[in-house]
């Protein structure tokens, strides 16, 4: 299977996000995800708009809450059909099992199609230290992304969001078809940003990252379609 490169939409508006997009020829089809930013402008409409234009929608609105509530919620935004969804991992195994629970039920009153459900583990603007201020982990960053993916494993979650930096010590603990997604991804020379735990396509690849996300890298090149031509052509090892 194909490693996938999901290109982060994170513009302001519908009409950014679409102008941005017919950037590239028909034949090239990107996978994308959408975030709680574009999704709190737009709300579930773009996701239909993006998935009747025929992209792959990852939807990122990390969702962290009761079991029921966000049983509630995965059930609705499994109507939407999106291929990918993430909730918190820190929410617990009891909380993911609702959220499974929530999307297998939503799912069936449509096409019957699950979405892969993601566990945010550490986000990768994350450093050591900055993780250790919150008091909320106490253990050091690898030793907690590992646990909360073997609990995400546990609840019958598709895999983990971390940096590539931690994908190997996921996979030795988790099963062989755990999926390890990293955001946290630069083109070599551009800037890092808010970001932390970085890497380039073909470091994340060699790290045993099974797909990446990738936005300003490609969103804010001169020319954002050589640019994703080249993240994948890195990923995939081309
Ligand atoms: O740990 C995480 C979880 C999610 N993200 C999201 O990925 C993209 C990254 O964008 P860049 O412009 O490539 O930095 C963004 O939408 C984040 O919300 C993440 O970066 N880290």
């Amino acid at each position: 299977m194909t490693k996938p490169v999901f290109i982060a939409l994170d513009f302001s508006d519908a009409q950014e996000t679409m102008a941005f997009l017919e950037q590239f020829p028909a034949d090239v089809r990107p996978a994308v995800k959408v975030g709680m930013a574009l999704f709190y402008r737009e709300g579930p409409a773009i996701v239909r708009q993006l998935k009747a234009a025929g992209f792959t929608v990852f939807l990122d609105l990390k969702l962290y809450d009761i079991p029921n509530t966000v049983a509630q919620a995965t059930n609705h935004l499994a109507q939407l059909g999106v291929d990918y969804l993430t909730i918190h991992a820190a929410g617990g195994v009891r909380m993911m099992t609702a959220a499974r629970q929530g999307a297998v039920a939503g799912a069936t009153l449509v096409n019957g199609q699950v979405p892969k459900l993601l566990a945010i583990t550490q986000l990768t603007s994350f450093s050591e230290q900055e993780m250790q201020e919150t008091q909320l982990v106490t253990v050091p960053l690898l030793t907690s992304v590992v646990h909360l993916a073997q609990l995400a494993a546990t609840a019958g979650f598709a895999g983990t969001i971390s940096s590539a930096f931690e994908s190997r010590a996921i996979h030795e603990a988790t099963p062989n078809d755990f999926l390890s997604i990293t955001p946290g991804i630069r083109l070599a020379g551009d800037e890092v940003g808010d970001q932390n735990r970085v890497v380039t396509p073909a470091r994340a690849r060699e790290m045993g990252a099974n797909g990446i996300v990738v936005g300003r890298s490609i969103t804010q090149a001169p020319d954002p379609v050589a640019a994703y031509q080249r993240v994948v052509a890195e990923f995939q090892g081309e």
